[in-house]
């Protein structure tokens, strides 16, 4: 059996319950959080993705010890030995996503010194880490590069600073809070990203015992501390799985109970949703999506950072506006190079065009750069089953939602790369109905 191939047999709607748990992009961040603490951290509502398995190995070769707590889906982290790792052992995680560079600060902190290997993540972008090398020199850090990796130092320890992020990077303001919080001083981070995760992290570190606020105009001040405790903390829900479950729905014209699922971080998606004419129904342990019957309506879109449209939830929406009537316009404000996975879905018989004008009015730092950054979608079309080769996590997703979506059967290869972010998301279709397999 071929584990990195799925055979999805398309042409039915997906109706059901599924169940998120804690966010990708929070709680392996939480996870390293646990690393500055004096005390044992526990962390509630894990998921079972590969970010979470890649930091908790990162963890412990640095001597924390991460193990199972009493309930499911919760890891207990003590931080009490932390040590220097092997080059070699952390260089077996190059590549494997984006969390190791939020390692420096913490680190630092513990150790003086840090390693830091080559990072994986999305190929939607270049994805440069130059703002978070920028800020950790601010804070005083001494950064070498070396041939499979960055050795940094804090010779003079780490200091409070005043800092201004060129772009509200949210990985660039994990980095500036998870160093500041035992940096000598106040440090003052302008134009910061403020998604839900980032205030998630805020809310751990503040439970550590660290001082933190945020200004009306994204300007967060961290005072630095002598010392921090352990955390107690319940990961808030993915709202970008969510939105990707409630995408399946829409273009596959089901109806998917996502439960876990919380409208406070999910309000302009929603919105989104009914614009193109998807309903929706909250209550108190979850969400139902699901497609009311009739034609869907096209729409104008951009991506933002928060709380404008996530641009995570993008490629998943794109393949629901293959079905709607009419022209939607696209315009990929946050990645240059997160269209791509289009080309694929015109080979289904979707009609997506690419432009490299910015399609919209948002300030977009790719107009008039070569990138195809913009998408018109003419629907709604018929898809027809086909080989699919997944290009990175949302597009891997958006495939599947596509073949389900489509007429016959599809072939859809490298599938392992979806369970960066999506938990047991095979059996998470087979109770919704789909007609998938292993070949
Ligand atoms: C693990 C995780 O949390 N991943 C999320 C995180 O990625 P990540 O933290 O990598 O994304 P950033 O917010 O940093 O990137 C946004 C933009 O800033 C640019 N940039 C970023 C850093 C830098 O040093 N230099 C630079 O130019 C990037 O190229 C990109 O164009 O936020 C993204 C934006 O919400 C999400 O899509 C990702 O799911
Ligand atoms: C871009 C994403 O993740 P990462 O930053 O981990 O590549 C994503 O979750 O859509």
């Amino acid at each position: 059996m071929n584990d990195d191939v799925l055979l999805v047999h398309g042409g039915t709607p997906v109706e059901g319950e599924i169940r998120v748990r804690g966010a990708k992009n929070l709680v392996p961040k939480a996870m390293v959080a646990a690393l500055l603490g004096s005390a044992p951290s526990r962390l509630r509502n894990v998921p079972e993705i590969r970010d979470v398995r890649v930091v908790r190995g990162l963890l412990q070769l640095h001597g924390v010890t991460v193990r199972s707590g009493e309930e499911p889906g919760e890891l207990v982290l003590d931080p009490s030995r932390v040590e220097s790792a092997n080059v070699a052992d952390i260089d077996a995680h190059a590549g494997s996503s984006r969390i190791p560079i939020l390692f420096c600060g913490p680190l630092l902190h513990r150790l003086g010194h840090a390693f830091i290997p080559g990072l994986g993540g999305c190929d939607i972008g270049g994805r440069p880490v130059d703002f978070h090398f920028d800020v950790l020199r601010q804070f005083g850090a001494v950064i070498e590069k070396r041939a499979d990796g960055q050795y940094l130092e804090a010779p003079r320890g780490l200091r409070g600073c005043k800092i201004r992020l060129p772009y509200p990077s949210v990985g660039s303001t994990e980095q500036v809070l998870l160093t500041a919080v035992l940096a000598e001083g106040v440090t003052e981070l302008a134009n910061a990203a403020v998604e839900p995760e980032i205030e998630d992290l805020i809310c751990v570190l503040q439970k550590m015992g660290a001082i933190i606020s945020m200004d009306t105009d994204r300007t967060i001040r961290i005072t630095g501390v002598d010392k921090l405790g352990g955390y107690t903390h319940r990961a808030l829900p993915d709202r970008l799985e969510a939105a990707s479950w409630a995408c399946a729905a829409l273009a596959t014209k089901g109806s998917v109970y996502v439960h876990g699922a919380s409208q406070r971080e999910m309000m302009t998606f929603l919105n989104v949703f009914r614009k193109v004419g998807g309903e929706f129904e909250v209550d108190d342990a979850g969400i139902r999506f699901w497609h009311p019957g009739g034609p869907l309506n096209a729409i104008a879109l951009e991506t933002d950072v928060h709380p404008g449209f996530q641009t995570d939830w993008q490629q998943p929406l794109v393949v629901a506006l293959t079905q709607a009537s009419g022209l939607s316009i696209v315009h990929e404000t946050v990645y240059e190079s997160r269209l791509g996975f289009t080309e694929a879905l015109n080979q289904m018989g979707a009609r997506i065009q690419l432009y490299r004008e910015c399609l919209g009015g948002t300030p977009c730092r790719f107009g008039q750069r070569n990138f195809l950054h913009s998408a018109v979608v003419s629907g709604p079309t018929t898809l027809q089953g086909g080989d699919l080769v997944i290009p990175d996590l949302r597009g891997g997703f958006s495939y599947l939602i596509a073949a389900l979506a489509a007429e016959g059967t599809s072939r859809v290869h490298g599938i392992g790369l979806i369970n960066r972010g999506y938990e047991n998301f095979i059996e998470k279709l087979e109770d919704l109905g789909a007609k998938v397999e292993r070949p």
